[in-house]
């Protein structure tokens, strides 16, 4: 796909450290034929990176930011203050307060500067990944087609009695 074609997904995150639990996110996508590139991207240790992408990811042909960050998790605010691009901010579990951190960090963002918050972890980034498939799915009717299939057959994966 050319670079400034529509349709495609970021996935940053704080330090490689996050990509265990980003890479959820970029397996759905993968399932889901939609076009996603990851990156590390730090607002504390790369302001300037991260300042640069967040303000060229539109230019760059993105559509939906998905951002990750643990602890003190300020990356996704801090690119949803330079964007209007859609921000989806995944809470990495932190070793020390075990994702409280990172989820505070994240969820409560002042009015008028949105961050969609998933749960934390793997959970919360495999539902960014559908929730930014989600949202392109609006003006994608065979991307649209694909999330129903991919959910109608992790509903039919589901047993109605438990076994041994
Ligand atoms: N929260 C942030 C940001 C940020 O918000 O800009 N940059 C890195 N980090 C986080 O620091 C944690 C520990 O990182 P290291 O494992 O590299 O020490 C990671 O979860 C990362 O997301």
């Amino acid at each position: 796909m050319a670079a400034d074609s529509r349709g495609r997904v970021a996935i940053v995150m704080g330090s490689q450290s996050d990509w265990p639990t980003m890479k959820c996110a970029a397996e759905v996508l993968e399932e889901l034929e939609v076009e996603h590139e990851a990156r590390i991207v730090s607002a504390h240790r790369t302001p300037d990176r991260m300042s640069a992408f967040a303000k060229g990811a539109e230019g760059e042909g993105f559509d939906v930011i998905i951002a990750g960050a643990g602890g003190a998790a300020h990356l996704p605010g801090m690119i949803a203050a330079m964007t209007h691009l859609p921000v989806l901010g995944v809470p990495v579990q932190s070793k020390a307060l075990s994702g409280w951190d990172s989820l505070l960090s994240i969820v409560q963002m002042p009015g008028g500067v949105p961050v969609g918050t998933l749960a934390v972890g793997e959970a919360g980034a495999k539902n960014a990944g559908l929730m930014a498939a989600s949202i392109l799915a609006l003006s994608d009717e065979d991307l649209s087609e694909r999330l129903q299939d991919w959910r109608a057959s992790r509903t039919a994966d589901v047993g109605e009695a438990p076994v041994d």
